[in-house]
């Protein structure tokens, strides 16, 4: 059952940020030796910009009072040597922390896409592609500031707070005081925004997220939008969607957009609480240049707040991306193999459940005790109502859900026992979706054994006559396909599914039979390129032709979560039940 829709939220099981944000600092621990090296070059840049203030001071208070200028020549070309200093150390830790953050991004983007592709089907069920993708692309992609600037903000920012305020207390405390007067107010306020501003965010994110599914949905479905003609009602929902999304976005920015205000005003409070306490306070014995130093001091105060507050904005707007990156991480495969699992030896193709019971949800059972034993080589067509658990059954041989109860035996290994990576190797499985993707013929092909000659490839394309038409394409085996195999007719696509298993030449085959019309000439190339792949090789057919299931060995008529009619298609015939009244409804005019 799907958890989670296009237009549903995505619920996040709730983690602390402080959490989230130390395990993305882990994969900084990976970089310690550029780490450092950045922190060290900060250090650089901190100390140059805490001494430009007392440049000034001492430049108004000693070289200008004295007339002295040689002395303000000598101080000026120092300060111009420290300035370019640090426009180059700056220079090089950005360099530093951008190669460090996009190699941080590449190994979560990695260990995320592996992760994703050992998933189990069940968690694919219940999420649509498009809220994936978003995770994969954009959500790792919003980490990359908060990577760099967690070091070169979040450190030095802080250690300049502290060595300003340091200063100024040593240099006159009543003046730091006067000048520090506004700092509850903005605790105050950030505290009451910060409460607000990281729920927003996170709706922000998951209407994104929700605007992005919607995107790939409708792309994916487009031929079906364009032949039903409802590019209105779909674009009509669009709106909707980016209104969803514009508004959250308006009511996190909004809200965000405070934090620069408090921090302006008591910067300002904090600026005219200095002149006037040091005025009416000091009197005369406050000199011009160390007012002007402390102006500079406050500035050097704030600025860090400043980047502290952003750095901080940026956290609450991507913490968010990180821990739905890493709610994915955290997802454990249903299906995995047990702790001590045996190779499964190649196998003859013997296929036995034993009294299974199997519901994707507590809600629904679909299949209830059902046994069944299949003898290497057989065919068996797979026949019954829509949603009776045909499909299922396909797929727990294959082990992509497993199953409640009872077991499944393959040449009498229980497939629990066993590898799922040698179980599946041996089978071949096709679905009606007959995927293909871009690229060349011969690479689609390849998917069977990736390490298939190209004898192989062609001996397979021949056996289910795929042959004679790829060497009509421009470019033989070589020809690019497009994306899904567009531009080729669903009997064409039929035929280079079949010719990619065929490559991989299963023990025991699984054939979702696809319902699609085909042209006469194409069809029985494809009734011909079926036969050629059943032939010695135990098989499943979820049977829509009546060439397949007349050719089968044994016919399983499933309803009601079992087998309810088995038997040879002429059997059944003659029994005269569920069968019967199928193939009486469905085939009698063929
Ligand atoms: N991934 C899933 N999650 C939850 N329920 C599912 C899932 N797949 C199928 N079902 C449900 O299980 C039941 C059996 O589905 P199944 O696909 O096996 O039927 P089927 O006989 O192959 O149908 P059809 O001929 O229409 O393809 C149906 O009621 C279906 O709604």
């Amino acid at each position: 059952m799907s958890v989670n829709a296009v237009r549903a939220d995505e619920n996040l099981a709730g983690s602390s940020k402080i959490n989230t944000l130390l395990r993305l600092f882990r994969y900084l621990l990976a970089y310690k030796k550029e780490i450092i090296a950045v922190l060290f070059i900060m250090g650089g840049t901190v100390a140059i910009s805490l001494i430009n203030p007392l440049i000034i001071e001492h430049a108004i208070n000693v070289n200008i009072a004295g007339k002295d200028v040689n002395g303000l020549l000598e101080l000026g070309l120092f300060a111009a040597v420290l300035n370019i200093i640090y426009i180059l150390l700056v220079k090089l830790r950005m360099f530093i922390m951008a190669k460090v953050s996009n190699t941080v991004l590449l190994s979560i983007r990695q260990e995320l896409y592996t992760h994703i592709q050992k998933l189990s089907f069940s968690f694919f069920d219940s999420r649509p592609t498009g809220k994936i993708l978003a995770r994969v692309i954009g959500d790792v992609n919003s980490l990359k500031d908060v990577l760099s600037n967690s070091v070169t903000t979040l450190i030095p920012d802080f250690i300049t707070i502290v060595a300003v305020v340091a200063i100024m207390m040593v240099k006159d405390y009543k003046l730091a005081l006067a000048a520090l007067i506004s700092l509850p107010l903005l605790i105050i306020g950030m505290w009451i925004i910060q409460v607000y501003s990281h729920v927003r965010w996170q709706t922000y994110r998951k209407k994104n997220s929700n605007l992005n599914a919607f995107i790939h949905e409708d792309l994916s479905g487009m031929r079906i939008i364009h032949s039903f003609t409802a590019e209105e009602e779909t674009s009509r929902s669009f709106d909707t969607m980016l209104a969803e999304h514009r508004g959250s976005f308006m009511k996190a920015v909004t809200l965000n957009d405070g934090f620069g205000s408090i921090i302006d005003f008591c910067w300002g409070i904090g600026t005219i609480s200095l002149f006037f306490f040091g005025i009416k306070m000091t009197g005369d014995n406050t000199p011009v240049g160390t007012l002007i130093a402390f102006s500079s001091y406050i500035s050097m105060f704030w600025r860090p707040i400043m980047n502290l507050s952003n750095f901080y904005n940026q956290l609450v707007t991507n913490i968010s991306g990180a821990e739905r990156i890493f709610e994915i991480m955290d997802t454990k495969p249903d299906i995995t193999d047990e702790q001590e699992t045996k190779e499964l030896p190649v196998i003859k193709g013997d296929v036995r459940f034993e009294n299974v019971t199997f519901a994707y949800d507590m809600d629904t059972q679909v299949l209830n005790n059902v046994s069944f034993h299949i003898k290497p080589g057989e065919a068996i067509a797979l026949v019954g109502p829509t949603g009776a658990g045909k499909t299922t059954v396909v797929n727990l041989i294959s082990r992509f859900y497993d199953i409640q109860e009872g077991n499944i035996y393959v040449d009498g290994h229980n497939i629990r026992d066993v590898s799922i990576e040698s179980l599946r190797m041996q089978m071949g499985i096709m679905t009606q979706d007959n995927f293909l993707f871009s690229g060349t013929v011969k690479d689609n092909l390849k998917y069977g054994k990736l390490d298939a000659s190209d004898e192989e490839i062609i001996a397979a394309a021949k056996a289910v006559n795929a042959h004679d038409f790829i060497m009509k394409m421009e470019k033989g085996y070589d020809t690019e396909l497009k994306e899904r195999g567009a531009g080729l007719s669903a009997g064409q696509k039929q035929l280079l599914a079949f010719a990619r298993t065929m490559v991989s030449m299963p023990k025991i085959l699984i054939l979702d039979e696809a319902t699609s019309s085909i042209d006469t000439h194409t069809e029985i190339l494809v009734q011909k390129g079926i036969e050629a792949l059943l032939k010695g090789r135990t098989s499943f057919v979820i049977a829509h032709r009546l060439s397949t299931i007349q050719k089968a060995d044994r016919i399983f008529y499933i309803d009601n979560g079992g087998i309810v009619e088995e038997g040879s298609p002429k059997e059944l015939l003659e029994k005269k039940g569920a069968y019967y009244d199928l193939y009486m409804a469905q085939f009698k005019n063929i």
